[in-house]
C-alpha cells in the first residue's frame, strides 16, 4: 500500500443555485462518474469521484441536503447532520456575485454545530465578480463562521479548482482507493462495498495474505418494513483452509472485528444502517482458476 495515498468523502452544501453541482462536476472533470445506483436502496448517492495519483476523493450527495425546504426549515434533519458528521470534509458554497443572505447564514450556523468535520468555504462563480468584489466576499464569508479554509473558485473558468482539490485531499485520511477500478461499473456500490470488506479483512494480515482474499457482495436489499436498514450479503473467499483460520482468528474474534469494521465503513459510505451477513469460504486456488476468477468479479 502506498502510505501517502489518501481517500475519503466530501459533501457539498449551500443554498440553491450557488453552483454546487457545477463545481462538483468540474472537480470530477472528464472522468465524470455519476452512478446508476438505485436510490431506493441507499440514502446516499455517489456524485462523482476525483481520481488523482495521490488520492481518491469521493463526492457524495445527501438526499434532503439539496431540498431547500428541509434545509431552511425549522431544523436540519438529523440524518443530514449525521451524514455531514460521517464525511471527511464539507464544502460550503457561497457565490461571489450575490450578497450573503439569510439562507447562507442559516446553513453556516448549522454547519458550525456539525462537530469535528472540517468545513472549507468555496466562494463560487468568481468569473462573475471583479477582484474587489471577490475580496469583499471573502471577508464577509470569513465573518460568517469559523472555516478551515476559504477559497475563491470558478467552475466556469476552472480557476483555482486545483487549489480547492488540494485542500480537500489534505483533509482526507490515509488509505487505499475506495474505488479501485477507476471508472464506475453498473454496480458501483456493490463493488465498493466488497472492497471495503476486503480492506477490513486485510488489516493486520496484509503480509500473510497479500492477494488471497476476494470478496463478492451477493445482494444488498433494504430490510422489509424498514427504510433505515440495509441487509448486505457478502462472501469472502480465501484460497486455503489455513488462510481461513488466519481470517477467523482466535475464537472467531478477528472475523468479528472485520465484520464490525467493514459495517461501519459501509454505513459511512451509504448513509444507512447496515446488517452485514459475511460468510467466509475457501475457494481452492481461486487465483489460478479462470472460472472462479470470473465468478469473483475478475474479468479478462
Ligand atoms: N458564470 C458562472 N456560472 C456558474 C458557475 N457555477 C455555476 N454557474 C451557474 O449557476 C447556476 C446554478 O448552478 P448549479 O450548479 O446548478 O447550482 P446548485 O447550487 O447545484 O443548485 P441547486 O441544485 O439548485 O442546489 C447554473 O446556471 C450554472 O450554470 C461559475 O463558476 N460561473
Amino acid at each position: 500500500m502506498n502510505e501517502e495515498f489518501r481517500s475519503g468523502f466530501a459533501c457539498f452544501v449551500g443554498r440553491p443555485n450557488v453552483g454546487k453541482s457545477t463545481l462538483m462536476n468540474a472537480l470530477v472533470g472528464t472522468k465524470v462518474a455519476i452512478t446508476s445506483s438505485k436510490p431506493q436502496t441507499t440514502r446516499r448517492t455517489i456524485r462523482g469521484i476525483v481520481h488523482r495519483p495521490d488520492a481518491q476523493l469521493v463526492i457524495v450527495d445527501t438526499p434532503g441536503l439539496h431540498r431547500p425546504r428541509t434545509l431552511l426549515g425549522e431544523r436540519l434533519d438529523s440524518l443530514v447532520l449525521s451524514t455531514l458528521n460521517e464525511v471527511d470534509v464539507i464544502v460550503f458554497c457561497v457565490p461571489a456575485n450575490e450578497p450573503i443572505g439569510k439562507g447562507d447564514r442559516f446553513i453556516a450556523n448549522k454547519l458550525s454545530s456539525v462537530g469535528r468535520t472540517p468545513v472549507i468555504a468555496a466562494v463560487t462563480k468568481c468569473d462573475l465578480a471583479d477582484r474587489e468584489r471577490i475580496a469583499e466576499q471573502l471577508l464577509a464569508v470569513s465573518k460568517l463562521s469559523e472555516f478551515a479554509e476559504i477559497v475563491p473558485v470558478s467552475a466556469q473558468t476552472g480557476e483555482r479548482l486545483d487549489v480547492l482539490a488540494d485542500l480537500l485531499v489534505a483533509r482526507l485520511p490515509h488509505g487505499v482507493p475506495l474505488y479501485p477500478g477507476g471508472e464506475l461499473t453498473d454496480e458501483p456500490e456493490q463493488v465498493l462495498v466488497a472492497e471495503l470488506i476486503r480492506e477490513a479483512a486485510l488489516e493486520g494480515v496484509r503480509d500473510e495474505l497479500p492477494h488471497s482474499i476476494a470478496v463478492v457482495v451477493e445482494e444488498m436489499i433494504p430490510r422489509e418494513g424498514r427504510d433505515d436498514l440495509l441487509d448486505v450479503y457478502a462472501n469472502m473467499y480465501v484460497e486455503r483452509p489455513s488462510q481461513k483460520a488466519i481470517v477467523i482468528g482466535r475464537k472467531g474474534e478477528r472475523l468479528k472485528e472485520v465484520g464490525t469494521r467493514a459495517r461501519k465503513q459501509i454505513e459511512a459510505l451509504l448513509g444507512t444502517h447496515v446488517y452485514l451477513d459475511l460468510r467466509l469460504k475457501v475457494a481452492k486456488d481461486w487465483q489460478r482458476d479462470p472460472k472462479q476468477l470470473r465468478r469473483l468479479g475478475f474479468y479478462d
